[in-house]
């Protein structure tokens, strides 16, 4: 047993326009009232706005898919962390295996945006997992030891305490092929392990790790019944209102 309070969040990565979400806020608002779990919706940019006025008297908490590292510029079609916490947004999703893989997104950039949003007082939902390749290769441990430690270079302990990491194989993300509660908690185990020997074992104990790559209504519990599977990140059925709601209340 710990007392660590799960955390249940939804990436809806490149779905919803703005109206569409008002929609999804609106009725989530009403049948969600969550206060034993974090309940957090990461919409595209450009809801957020809707979000923070539709979900602002909701115990429904905001979350957003990424971030640029630099706190304004010349940067292009770039978000800064203040513009997002500006919008009430409290979780940055960083390192998202879609962003490493198809934005050329290395360990160094990841390792920049979680300090840029620890910096601007909001907590990191950093991304880890391995490949198919990757896992057929044995190389799982591996892998996620050091993109949790490349991740989280040169944070304190007590910024460590803010973080998230969230265990989302690749081979199981919009797949359907979810892994097996007992390969998750143990993959999720060594990486508390691996939290613990770089900071330290109170840190390993506080800090949540949560399982993603094909969560559902139908198998949230399982998940949730281990011992270090603290939460979810949803990413195909956190998009529709009910299956959201059946996750956060799993
Ligand atoms: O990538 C994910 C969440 O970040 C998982 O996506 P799915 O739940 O659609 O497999």
């Amino acid at each position: 047993m710990t007392n660590r309070i799960p955390i249940l969040a939804g990436n809806w990565k490149m779905n919803k326009t703005a109206s569409e979400s008002e929609k999804f806020f609106e009725e989530v608002a009403e049948k969600l009232d969550v206060d034993e779990v974090e309940a957090v919706v990461c919409p595209p940019f450009t809801s957020l706005q809707a979000a923070k006025s539709l979900l602002s008297n909701s115990s429904i908490k905001l979350g957003a898919q990424n971030v640029h590292f630099e706190e304004k510029g010349a940067y292009t079609g770039e978000i800064s962390p203040d513009m997002l916490k500006d919008l009430g947004v409290e979780y940055v999703i960083v390192g998202h295996s879609e962003r490493r893989a198809m934005f050329g997104e290395s360990d160094e950039i990841v390792n920049k945006k979680v300090l840029a949003v620890i910096n601007s007082k909001m907590k990191p939902i950093l991304c880890v997992g391995e490949t198919l390749e990757e896992k057929e290769d044995n190389k799982t441990e591996e892998v996620c030891k050091t993109q949790v430690e490349e991740g989280l270079k040169g944070l304190t302990k007590a910024q460590l305490e803010n973080v998230v990491i969230a265990y989302e194989p690749v081979w199981a993300i919009g797949t359907g092929k979810s892994a097996t509660k007992e390969d998750a908690n143990e993959t999720i185990a060594f990486i508390r392990n691996t939290v613990k020997e770089f900071a330290s074992n109170d840190v390993a104990q506080q800090i949540r790790i949560q399982y993603g790559g094909s969560v559902k209504p139908e198998n949230i519990s399982d998940y949730m019944a281990m011992s270090d599977i603290d939460g979810a990140l949803v990413g195909g059925a956190s998009l529709k209102v009910p299956s959201f709601v059946d996750i956060v209340k799993f």
